[in-house]
């Protein structure tokens, strides 16, 4: 039986893509309550439901300090910023909403910009 090659994607790219990612994430309108890390001090239940906190400037310190083994692992951290959103606030509530409609965002680009590579 013939087996499909096994051919591995171009990943040249893939750090310039995160880049460009991050940066529409960072200054995107609904970017605000996911730009730093939630205070636990000011955000009362936060430290207890959330086991694994992550923020916009998070992933910028990791991806400039090459923490990123790869492309899927910069997506991971970015959708942990998502589902930690909607694990804590309510669908209809300013920041719920805002996390679906940064989730969106997020999943149409990185799409997009695979497509284009
Ligand atoms: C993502 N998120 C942010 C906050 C918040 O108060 N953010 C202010 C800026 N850090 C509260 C709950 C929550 O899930």
């Amino acid at each position: 039986k013939q087996e499909s090659p096994r051919t591995a994607r171009d990943d040249s790219k893939d750090l310039a893509m995160c880049r460009i990612l991050l940066a529409e994430l960072e200054s995107h309108q609904d970017a605000g309550p996911f730009l730093t890390p939630v205070n636990p001090k000011s955000v009362p239940g936060y430290r207890k439901i959330i086991k694994k906190p992550m923020d916009f400037s998070t992933i910028r310190d990791k991806l400039t300090n090459s923490q990123y083994l790869n492309l899927e692992t910069f997506i991971i951290d970015v959708n942990l910023v998502f589902d930690n959103c909607e694990k804590f606030n309510e669908d209809n509530s300013v920041i719920g909403r805002a996390g679906h409609t940064m989730r969106r965002f997020f999943q149409r680009r990185w799409t997009e910009l695979l497509r284009q590579n």
